[in-house]
């Protein structure tokens, strides 16, 4: 595994002007309207836009799971209903590097590629309002997936092998490019489940439209976030620390 250190110089400043051309190239979070109406009686969307102001339950969530269980396109949607930043994280490594995901993986090798990753995720961590997509090894990695849990919820995206099958297999993904591509999806699934355990929220993506999932996702970002600031709010157990308990 290559660390960052292995990037070129400039690398981060190729970063910053990236990131920046990817925020700017969305539509401005505030000034865009949101795909669904203000629903008065819904908790999950409708708050946003009291009086005026717009109430998220997060400021920062980041989006994890298997190869084609919807990162990308759920995470552009979620941004849109919360009126937040987006950035896919391999959507800006190709625009960094130059080149698509699977010449990086080709010319580059798989681990320039983690390289870039680690890079691009100590960087989006510190970025407010925003939903970020990752790719779908970024929190295998244990330093991405500390840094992520550190800074925010990670909502962990999950599907059966036979529809990560169907929704990966007219795209280009180097890791799904052999001869038994579903067999491949099964044994890397495995592989990597305890790891995607770790987030701290886990949503079902299969044969569900992506606003139905984009809405459990708001309605659960909620209720994780209430719990969040009771917890806060709760006295300190006296002579003792409450983790401790
Ligand atoms: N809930 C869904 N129902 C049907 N198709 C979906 C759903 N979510 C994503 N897709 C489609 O599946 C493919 C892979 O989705 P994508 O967002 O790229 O996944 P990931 O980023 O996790 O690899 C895309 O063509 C996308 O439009
Ligand atoms: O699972 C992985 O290791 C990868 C997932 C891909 O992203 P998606 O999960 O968005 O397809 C992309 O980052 C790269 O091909 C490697
Ligand atoms: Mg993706």
């Amino acid at each position: 595994m290559l660390t960052s250190d292995a990037l070129p110089a400039g690398w981060a400043q190729a970063l910053e002007r990236g990131l920046q051309a990817e925020l700017a190239g969305a539509a401005a979070p505030l000034q865009s309207a949101p795909l669904t109406p203000p629903d008065v009686n819904s908790r999950t969307l409708s708050p946003m836009f009291t009086a005026g102001l717009i109430e998220r339950p997060v400021s920062w969530v980041a989006l994890a799971g298997f190869m084609g269980t919807g990162k990308s396109r759920i995470g552009w949607e979620l941004s849109r209903a919360l009126a937040m930043h987006f950035v896919d994280t391999d959507k800006l490594i190709t625009r960094v590097v130059g080149k698509s995901i699977p010449e990086v993986f080709a010319q580059e090798g798989e681990g320039y590629f983690r390289a870039c990753e680690q890079e691009v995720v100590r960087r989006v961590t510190r970025l407010e309002h925003a939903v970020i997509s990752l790719g779908g090894g970024t929190f295998i990695h244990e330093e991405n997936r500390r840094i992520l849990l550190e800074r925010g919820p990670v909502v962990v995206l999950w599907a059966t092998p036979e529809t990560v099958y169907q929704r990966t297999r007219h795209s280009e993904r180097p890791l799904l490019a052999t001869e038994d591509p579903l067999s491949r999806i099964r044994h890397l699934m495995h592989e990597r489940e305890p790891v995607y355990k770790q987030g701290t929220l886990h949503v079902h993506s299969d044969g569900r439209p992506s606003e139905e999932i984009v809405e459990e996702i708001i309605g659960r970002l909620w209720a994780w976030s209430d719990a969040q600031q009771a917890w806060a709010q709760l006295p300190e157990p006296q002579g003792g620390d409450r983790a401790a308990d």
